[in-house]
């Protein structure tokens, strides 16, 4: 299908790695042992499809994952009939596979996708695990094994795109958020290979523009975004450089905000030359 990023992992992929920050991989596991549905809410590139990427190599289960948006359709998830030499062809969509297989189907920004597609994801995300295929007639039992995971970002929420109480209710959920600085630090070194002093100061520089808030940016810089950042820095960029390009440029269009963000990376990175001089006075 063309609409909709999806993919699988069918290959078995060197072990990912994921620093928890809480009790998420044991919660998740039981979710799972109790053929529970899981919902992740939490701010962009904060490490929700990293964890749930994890979860499935740990639990020893293929993945789906689906980039949910404005046109997805039930078919989209579910499967068509398409038009094939012999004739047409029914083809399962990613949800009906992870449904036969015993996988894991990950919808993320499910909010994103119409509102039609809650028919068919509530009797699946009940004590039911049924998936109803009206095009072929078939009633499918979930195989063991099989797990609805969705996400969204709060902060994108409008009013009339929000999950219903009724669909809500069905999953397990949990509240992601960017993790506590010494922890952000690791993730940044392991992603970055920038050294622990820098990647430290990079993490300070972070919460620093969080403080912003939302007057001056529409979301706060992410981990992803502080990765990016610390990769080029670790290449040998210069980190106001780098921080500009990954970090004022990317967050706002803004002048002013951009000039904010500035002033406080040059409070955290100065100048070389002002290094040198700081020294020389010490
Ligand atoms: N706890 C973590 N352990 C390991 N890596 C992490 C963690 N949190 C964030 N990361 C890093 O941050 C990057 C972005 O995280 P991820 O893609 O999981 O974000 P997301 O929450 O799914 O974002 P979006 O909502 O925009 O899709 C990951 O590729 C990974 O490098």
């Amino acid at each position: 299908m063309d609409t909709a990023r999806i993919g699988s992992n069918p290959e078995p992929q060197p072990e990912l790695f994921y620093q928890a920050t809480g009790s998420e991989v044991q919660l998740f596991e039981q979710a799972d042992r109790f053929g529970m549905p899981v919902l992740i809410k939490g701010p962009t590139g904060c490490g929700k499809t990293r964890f749930i990427q994890h979860m499935a190599q740990r639990l020893g289960r293929k993945l789906y994952t689906v980039a949910c948006h404005d046109d997805l359709t039930t078919a989209d998830l579910v499967g068509r009939h398409l038009i094939g030499a012999d004739g047409t062809f029914w083809q399962d969509g990613p949800l009906t596979r992870a449904v036969r297989e015993g996988a894991i189907c990950y919808l993320d920004e499910v909010i994103e996708a119409r509102k039609d597609i809650t028919v068919v994801l509530h009797p699946l995300a009940d004590d039911r695990r049924i998936l109803p295929l009206e095009a072929t007639g078939e009633e499918l039992q979930a195989a063991p094994g099989f797990m609805l995971v969705v996400s969204y970002n709060p902060g994108y929420r409008n009013l009339l795109k929000g999950l219903k109480p009724s669909t809500r209710q069905r999953f397990v959920a949990m509240s992601f958020d960017y993790p506590d600085a010494a922890t952000e630090s690791h993730i940044i070194q392991h992603e970055s290979a920038l050294d622990p002093a820098r990647a430290d100061q990079l993490v300070a520089l972070g919460n620093a523009v969080r403080h912003l808030g939302q007057h001056d940016l529409e979301e706060a810089p992410s981990t992803r975004l502080l990765i990016h950042t610390a990769r080029l820095i670790a290449a040998g960029m210069d980190p106001r450089q780098a921080c500009e390009a990954c970090m004022a440029q990317p967050l706002t269009d803004e002048p002013t905000a951009q000039a904010a963000i500035m002033d406080i990376v040059r409070l955290h990175f100065a100048e070389p030359g002002q290094v040198e001089a700081r020294k020389k006075i010490a």
